[in-house]
C-alpha cells in the first residue's frame, strides 16, 4: 500500500464504481446513502485514514471492507495499488457471515469485472421486483405464449446433457441449455447453477436485477425464445474482440489491469457523477454506465459521417450527447463554439441543452452551439439578409396558402397538397430556379406523373404561390433552408479557393504568402452532431454538410426512420453525406418494456423502412430487458365514453406523479376534450405546445405530433378509431395517387409507433366507435404476448 498513515493524502487515488452496485446503494435509507455519498469524497482523499477502518476480507484476495458510518460499510474490490472498486455496501452485520457468497473475477468471454454476492441474487430470485406501474383496470388478457413451447429454428444447438428428470426439465425455463452453452454466451459463472433450476419467469426478473448486466440480457433474450446463435451474435459477439481467423481474443482472467479498461461496467467515480446516480436513481444511470455497445460508439474515431440509428429507446440522444461531450473533451481550449448540437424542432433542442447541462456542466455547454435545424436556416438567411422582416410559417401553414392561392384563382385541376409537396420536394427540393429547369426536374418517387404541358401549368402556379408570399411578406421553413443551403455552399466554396490559393502562394520560394483578404472565412463548426436524424430535409442536409468541413468526425448522425413522421425521405450520399462503412445500429431498448415494445412494433405491419442512404432499415434484433403489463387495448360506444375511459383510468394512476402520466390524440379538438374532462374531474392536466409542456404542471396531453423524443411513465393514446388514425382523406389518395397513399399510411403508422414507444412503464390505447385497422394486429389473439 502506498499510504503514509491516517490522515495523510496518498498519491492518486482511484474509486470506480461498478454497475448495479448503484442499485443496491439507491436502495437503502436516504441517511445512509447521503453516508455512501461523503464516504466516497473522503476516501479518495486517503483510504487510509483510520475512521475508514480499511479490513481485508477473509479468504478473499482481493475484497476488503471499509466503514461508511457506524452501521454501514463499504465492500471494496482492490483491483491494483490504489485503485479501488466499490461493489457493495452492506448493513455490517451481513458482511462477515458466509463469506463464501462473495464471487468477483473477469468474465473469460466478455472480459468484464464481475461481482456476485449470491445471497443478494437468490433473494431477488425469490421476492422478485414488481412492475413499476400499476395494471390499468384489468381486462383479462391470455397468458403470454411460453417461448420454449414454440419450435426452434434448427441452428439452435440442443442441449449436450439432459439434467434432473423429464417432469423437472420442463419446469426449469433454461433446461434446454447446458452450464457451457450459458458461460460461452458469458453468463456469469457462479450463478449458472441458480440459473439452472429458475422455474418463473418473476424469479428470472429478480435474479436479472442483481446479476451482472450482461447476463440479465443474455437471459432474458434466450427465455424470448431468441435462437442461441442469434443471443450469440446480436448480444455477446459485439463485446468480444475476434481475431482475424474468427477466433475469439483470449481474455487473460488475471489481468485486471486490461479487465478495468475494457470494462464499461467500471466508471470512475467523481462526486458528480456518483451524485446523479444518488439523487436521480435510474433517471440517473445515462450519464455513468453506457452500455458497451453505446461507448463504442460514442469513442470511436470516425473517417468522416457516421449514423447511429435503432428503435426508439435505445439510447440514440445519450449517445449523441456523450458524443458531443466526447468532442468537446477533445477540443484545444478557446472559447469558441466549433461543435453544433441539432436537432428538428424547438422543445427537442432545449431538450437537448438541458441534458448536456447535466451530463457535461457549463464547460461542455460553453463549447456547443444547440440549435433546432430551422433556427440555424434563419440564422444564416438573416445575417446574409439582415432585417427582411419575413414572417416563417410551416408546413401546414404553407399547405393553408396553396389552399386560399386555388380558391381565389379558380384553379381546379389539382389541389392544394399536390401543389405543396411538388412545390416542396421538386421545385425547392432540387432548387429548381427556372421553368425550364421545372422541365427536366427528376420526380422519381412522386406518384402521378405529369406531361410537359402540366409541367408548364404547375410551375405558373408555383410562381404565383411565390409572388403571393412576397407579398404578404411570409416565408416558409423550407424556402428559407434551400437559401441557407445555397449560402453555405456558396461560402465553403469560397473557403476551398481560398485555401487553393493560399496553399499554391505558400508553394516553394514564394514569399507572397495571401494576408488579410477572407481571413474571417471558416467553416461554421468542425465537428457535427444531429439528433433526430430521420426528419431533416434535403435542404437541411446541404446546409449541415457545407458547415464543416470534411475531416474525420466531422458528422455525427442518430435516428430512426421508423419514427419519421415529417415527409423528408432523403437519400444522405446524394446530398454529400457520405456514411456507408460508418453505421450502426443499437438495438437494446432501455425506455419501454418487452410488451410495450413487442405490440408497438406489431404496429408497424411488416412496413418497409429505408437507411436514409437509399437502403432498407429494421428493427431485427430490437429489444428490451424490461418486463410489465401488457398494453391494454378498450373501446368506447363514443368520443365521451371514452373521454370517461381515459379520465378512469388517470384516476387509476393516483400513485404515479402526475407529470410521469400522458395523454396522446390525434388532434387538437382531442386533447382540449381531454384536459376539460379530466379538469371536470378534479385532475390538473396541461398542454404540450411547440415549446413543450405548457406549465409543465399535471397530466401532460397533447397531439401525437408532440411526443416526439418525450418519455412518460404512464401513456394513453385515446382516439385511436378508424377514420382518425389514420385521418379518413388519406384513402382519398388510394385510386389518385398510390404512392402517396403509400407515404402517407406510412407517416400515420409511425406516428403512432412514436406514441406507443413513449410510455416506460404502462400504455393504454383506447378508441371509440370502430378501432384504427392499425390495431388489427395487436388485437389478434396472443399479439400482445
Ligand atoms: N446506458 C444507459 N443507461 C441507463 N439508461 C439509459 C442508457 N441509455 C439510454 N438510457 C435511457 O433510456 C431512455 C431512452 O434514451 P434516449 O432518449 O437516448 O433514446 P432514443 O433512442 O433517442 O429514443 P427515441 O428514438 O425514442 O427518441 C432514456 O430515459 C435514457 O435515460
Amino acid at each position: 500500500m502506498t499510504g503514509t498513515g491516517p490522515g495523510t493524502p496518498t498519491k492518486s487515488v482511484t474509486l470506480r464504481l461498478l454497475d448495479k452496485a448503484d442499485k443496491e446503494i439507491v436502495k437503502l435509507d436516504r441517511a445512509i446513502v447521503g453516508a455512501v455519498y461523503k464516504f466516497q469524497h473522503e476516501f479518495r482523499k486517503n483510504p487510509e485514514a483510520g475512521g475508514f477502518d480499511l479490513k481485508q476480507l477473509k479468504g478473499h484476495d482481493r475484497l476488503w471492507s471499509a466503514r461508511v458510518n457506524r452501521e454501514y460499510r463499504a465492500l471494496l474490490l482492490r483491483l491494483a495499488g490504489d485503485d479501488w472498486l466499490l461493489v457493495s455496501v452492506k448493513h455490517r452485520g451481513h458482511v462477515h457471515r458466509n463469506l463464501d457468497r462473495l464471487t468477483y473475477g473477469i468474465n473469460q468471454v466478455t472480459g468484464a469485472i464481475e461481482y456476485v454476492d449470491l445471497q443478494v441474487v437468490e433473494e431477488g430470485v425469490l421476492r422478485p421486483t414488481a412492475p413499476t406501474a400499476q395494471a390499468p383496470p384489468a381486462e383479462p388478457s391470455p397468458a403470454p405464449p411460453s417461448p420454449s413451447a414454440e419450435p426452434r429454428p434448427e441452428t439452435e444447438p440442443r442441449p449436450e446433457t439432459a439434467p434432473q428428470s423429464a417432469a423437472d426439465d420442463e419446469a426449469r425455463l433454461f433446461s434446454e441449455f447446458t452450464a457451457e452453452q450459458l458461460a460461452d454466451l458469458g453468463v456469469a459463472e457462479p450463478l449458472i447453477p441458480i440459473v439452472l433450476k429458475l422455474t418463473t419467469d418473476d424469479e428470472l426478473l429478480g435474479l436479472a436485477e442483481y446479476a451482472p448486466r450482461h447476463t440479465g440480457e443474455v437471459l432474458l433474450r434466450l427465455r424470448d425464445g431468441v435462437p442461441y446463435d442469434q443471443v450469440m451474435q446480436q448480444v455477446t459477439d459485439p463485446l468480444t474482440g475476434r481475431r482475424d481467423d474468427g477466433a475469439r481474443e483470449p481474455v487473460d482472467t488475471d489481468d485486471w489491469q486490461t479487465a478495468v479498461e475494457r470494462s464499461q461496467t467500471v466508471v470512475i467515480t467523481d462526486d458528480a457523477s456518483l451524485q446523479s446516480i444518488i439523487e436521480e436513481g435510474d433517471f440517473g444511470r445515462w450519464k455513468v454506465f453506457l452500455h458497451p455497445t453505446q461507448e463504442k460508439l460514442v469513442h470511436r474515431a470516425y473517417s468522416g459521417p457516421a449514423r447511429v440509428s435503432g428503435g426508439p429507446g435505445t439510447g440514440k440522444t445519450i449517445v449523441a450527447l456523450h458524443r458531443v461531450k466526447h468532442l468537446v473533451d477533445r477540443l484545444p481550449p478557446g472559447h469558441t463554439k466549433p461543435v453544433l448540437l441539432t436537432t428538428f424542432n424547438r422543445n427537442l433542442a432545449a431538450d437537448l441543452r438541458t441534458r448536456l447541462m447535466s451530463l457535461g456542466g457549463p464547460e461542455t455547454l460553453a463549447r456547443v452551439d444547440i440549435t433546432h435545424v430551422d433556427q440555424l436556416a434563419t440564422r444564416v438567411v438573416s445575417e446574409s439578409a439582415p432585417g427582411s422582416g419575413k414572417r416563417r410559417i410551416d408546413d401546414a401553414q404553407a399547405l393553408l396558402e396553396w389552399r386560399q392561392l386555388l380558391l381565389e384563382t379558380g384553379e381546379n385541376r389539382w389541389d392544394a397538397e399536390f401543389l405543396s409537396d411538388e412545390w416542396n420536394q421538386v421545385i425547392l427540393g432540387q432548387a429548381v430556379a427556372s421553368r425550364s429547369e421545372y422541365f427536366r426536374a427528376r420526380r422519381a418517387g412522386r406518384g402521378r406523373s405529369v406531361t410537359r404541358p402540366d409541367r408548364a401549368e404547375i410551375w405558373q402556379l408555383a410562381e404565383r404561390f411565390t409572388q403571393r408570399l412576397e407579398v404578404s411578406g411570409l416565408e416558409t421553413y423550407r424556402q428559407v433552408a434551400e437559401r441557407a443551403a445555397q449560402l453555405e455552399i456558396a461560402r465553403r466554396h469560397k473557403i476551398e479557393e481560398r485555401r487553393k490559393r493560399q496553399e499554391e502562394n505558400a508553394g516553394p520560394g514564394n514569399i507572397h504568402a495571401e494576408s488579410g483578404t477572407g481571413a474571417w472565412l471558416r467553416h461554421r463548426y468542425r465537428h457535427i452532431v444531429v439528433d433526430e436524424a430521420q426528419d431533416l430535409s434535403p435542404a437541411h442536409w446541404k446546409m449541415l454538410r457545407a458547415m464543416a468541413p470534411q475531416e474525420p468526425d466531422d458528422l455525427f448522425l442518430v435516428g430512426d426512420t421508423h419514427q419519421r413522421i415529417y415527409d423528408n425521405q432523403v437519400t444522405l450520399g446524394s446530398l454529400g453525406v457520405h456514411i456507408r462503412g460508418r453505421s450502426a445500429r443499437l438495438t437494446l431498448s432501455y425506455r419501454t418494456t418487452h410488451e410495450i415494445l413487442k405490440s408497438a412494433t406489431h404496429l408497424l405491419d411488416g412496413t418497409d423502412y429505408d437507411d436514409l442512404d437509399g437502403g432498407t432499415d429494421n428493427l431485427g434484433g430490437y429489444r428490451s430487458v424490461l418486463h410489465g403489463m401488457r398494453p391494454w387495448l378498450r373501446g368506447a360506444e363514443s368520443w365521451d365514453g371514452e373521454l370517461d375511459l381515459v379520465a378512469e383510468q388517470v384516476r387509476a394512476w393516483h400513485h404515479v406523479a402526475r407529470e410521469s402520466v400522458a395523454v396522446c390524440v390525434p388532434t387538437n379538438d382531442m386533447a382540449d376534450d381531454v384536459v376539460s374532462r379530466l379538469a371536470r374531474r378534479g385532475i390538473v392536466a396541461t398542454k404540450i405546445t411547440s415549446d413543450g409542456p405548457k406549465g409543465g404542471e399535471g397530466v401532460h396531453v397533447g397531439t401525437m405530433y408532440r411526443f416526439k423524443g418525450l418519455e412518460y411513465r404512464c401513456m394513453i393514446i385515446a382516439g385511436v378509431s378508424e377514420g382518425k388514425v389514420p385521418r379518413s382523406s388519406v384513402d382519398a389518395w388510394e385510386s389518385t395517387d398510390k404512392t402517396r397513399h403509400q407515404r402517407e399510411l406510412r407517416r400515420a403508422r409511425s406516428l403512432l409507433f412514436v406514441a406507443a414507444t413513449r410510455a416506460r412503464d404502462a400504455l393504454v390505447i383506447t378508441w371509440s366507435g370502430g378501432p384504427s385497422r392499425f390495431l388489427r394486429p395487436l388485437r389478434a389473439p396472443g399479439a400482445n404476448g
